[in-house]
């Protein structure tokens, strides 16, 4: 089964068009200041996809005002909540929204894996991520953690892998820990927050070898 690729951080048409005619299967846009990939819900409603792929919107301990003014601006098929949500905030923001919703667990040891069962029922898919320093971004780091920690576990919901993955070692990456979607924002960027699109092209190109 070939590999999907989600393709983060995007805030302009031609690097959604270069994800879209690559073969992601899902855009993110991020709606957190802090990020260099900000951008608001409108502009992020403004590009062009095809019903197929999904549109990701990220967010980080986000309200409900935020959430249901990005859902409806960005066209937002989906969710990734990459904060410190609750299990109990994640299902009601489901609940609310009806959207898909992911949510990232930041992972450094075997141990951190295990926060993923408590999103059972809750979330539609956990997304893996390298856990950041403290006072850093929880995310879009280009930080990844040890992928041999994913051998064995028992996924309790569909997943996605993320955290420092590039054109040169998402192969080894899916390969070792059999992901069958992967996300990546920093390694397809020429700087923080500047999308570049041979990269974008690459990495898709990777993927679809898998
Ligand atoms: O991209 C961001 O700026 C960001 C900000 C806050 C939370 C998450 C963010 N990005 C997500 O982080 C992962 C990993 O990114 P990277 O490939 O290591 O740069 C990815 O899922 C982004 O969606």
């Amino acid at each position: 089964m070939p590999v999907s690729a989600k393709i983060c951080g995007l805030s302009t048409p031609e690097t959604v068009d270069v994800a879209i005619r690559g073969g992601a299967s899902h855009v993110g846009f991020v709606f957190f200041p802090k990020s260099p990939r900000d951008i608001v819900p409108e502009r992020a409603g403004q590009f062009a996809t095809s019903g197929h792929v999904g549109r990701i919107g990220v967010f980080v301990d986000p309200d409900d005002a935020l959430l249901a003014h990005a859902v409806a601006g960005a066209r937002l098929t989906g969710v990734q909540l990459h904060g410190d949500e609750t299990p109990e905030r994640v299902a009601a923001v489901k609940a609310r929204l009806g959207v898909e919703v992911w949510k990232a667990v930041p992972v450094r040891t075997r141990a951190d894996l295990d926060a993923a069962h408590g999103y059972r029922g809750a979330a539609d898919r956990i997304l893996y991520d390298a856990k950041t320093p403290k006072g850093t971004l929880p995310g879009g780091m280009g930080l990844r953690f040890d992928w041999k920690l994913l051998d064995g576990f028992a996924h309790p919901l569909p997943w996605a892998l993320s955290g420092g993955l590039d054109v040169g070692n998402v192969a080894e990456a899916a390969g070792l820990t059999n992901a069958r979607l992967v996300d990546v924002s920093s390694g397809v960027e020429s700087a923080p927050g500047v999308k570049d699109v041979d990269k974008i092209a690459a990495f898709l190109q990777a993927t679809g070898r898998i």
